[in-house]
């Protein structure tokens, strides 16, 4: 087990700032996923850590030692991408072996290490086919025991999943786990799914823009994003976020958003009239959209549309073309600030 250390790290391309001096340490044997829209400078950082890419300055540690000076093949980093990058022309079992040949591993080593990867991931029936005649799952497990096979300090996931079919992914990322869980792995998981992160992870790194805007566990994301960014990024849909006065951000889930009329005597911050503009049936769940009318500061100047969730055991008593009075309990609104984004330290001082 392994703790990966990113100090300061920072990577321009001419004008672009890729990645804008990150800091970041994951716990031994920790899956910790960086989570990022497109463009957001996932790739580049996990470059990087590869040694595919020289960092413009900062620093990348292994167990406390620098990594910048060694060279991709040295540095003990296994890479497992979203194409699975087999080759086709190889066999399961020499795609597997692959890594131990081209590291010169003696040879009477082979069959053990074969041995032992193919019973974790359960591909021994797999060992004589070709990767091109694999489904995707299949592709993904032999590039799993591939990565694995040479004991790596560090594993790299690029969206490993994004290229199986919906069904089979929550049972891919099932299995992901569970491998974690028994290797106990330190492993980077990049992704630009909220859904994959959230679940997989023990703590998610969300980022944006070559920032990283928070580090935590999936529940300290929902429920305390740090700023805007993080709290219009994570939920689906995200936050409810609402001008409150001149200073200030409202952010409330839409399993928050309540009818006025269910509860009259809470403690409000938010209290808004909302003209709903129509409802969405998902089968777990129902979605109320509607546009706010009055209760909050520049409500002239621009729509603010609001989303309710309610679960699909419930009726909503609101209907499409009808006006409701709802609100948001202090305890679960989060204040951020306008201008720079950031969460407010305290709930206090904001008037109901
Ligand atoms: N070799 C390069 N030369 C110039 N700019 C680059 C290069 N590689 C990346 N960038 C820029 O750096 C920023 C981060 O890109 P990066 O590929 O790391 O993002 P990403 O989060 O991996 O995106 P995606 O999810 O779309 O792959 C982008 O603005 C991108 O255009």
């Amino acid at each position: 087990m392994s703790v990966l250390e990113l100090r300061a790290l920072e990577k321009h391309y001419g004008r672009i700032q890729a990645v804008n001096g990150f800091d970041l340490k994951s716990e031994e044997g920790e899956l910790l996923a960086i989570l990022g829209p497109s463009g957001s400078g996932k790739s580049t950082l996990m470059r990087m850590i590869a040694g595919l890419e020289k960092p413009s300055s900062g620093d990348i540690l292994l167990d406390g030692q620098s990594v910048l000076g060694i060279p991709p093949r040295d540095r003990n980093v296994a890479m497992v991408f979203q194409s699975f990058a087999l080759y086709p022309h190889m066999s399961v079992r020499d795609n597997i072996l692959f890594p131990l040949v081209s590291r010169k591993v003696p040879k009477s080593q082979h069959q053990a290490k074969l041995d032992e990867v193919t019973r974790i991931l359960e591909v021994d029936d797999l060992l004589d086919r070709r990767p091109t005649r694999l489904s995707g799952g299949q592709q993904q497990k032999v590039a799993l025991a591939r990565a694995l096979v040479r004991d790596p300090e560090l594993f790299v996931f690029d969206e490993p999943l994004s290229s199986l079919d919906a069904q089979i992914r929550s049972q891919a990322r099932a299995e992901l786990r569970e491998l974690h869980d028994r290797t106990r792995i330190t492993t980077l998981y990049v992704t630009h799914d909220q859904l994959e992160a959230l679940g997989l992870a023990d703590r998610v790194a969300v980022i944006n823009k070559g920032r990283l805007h928070q580090v935590g566990t999936p529940r300290e994301l929902y429920n305390d994003p740090a700023d805007l960014f993080v709290a219009g990024f994570i939920g689906n849909p995200p936050m409810n976020l609402l001008p409150l006065d001149e200073h200030t951000v409202a952010g409330l889930r839409p399993e928050h958003l309540r009818l006025h009329a269910d509860a009259p005597d809470g403690d409000y911050v938010l209290d808004m009239q909302v003209a709903i503009e129509h409802v969405e049936y998902l089968g777990s769940e129902w979605l109320g959209y509607g546009t706010v009318q009055s209760g909050l500061a520049d409500i002239d100047q621009q729509r603010q549309h609001v989303v309710a969730r309610l679960p699909a055991s419930i009726e909503p008593r609101f209907s499409p073309g009808e006006q409701w009075r709802f609100v948001g309990a202090r305890a679960d609104v989060r204040l951020f600030d306008r201008a720079s984004g950031e969460r407010k330290a305290s709930q206090a001082g904001v008037a109901a």
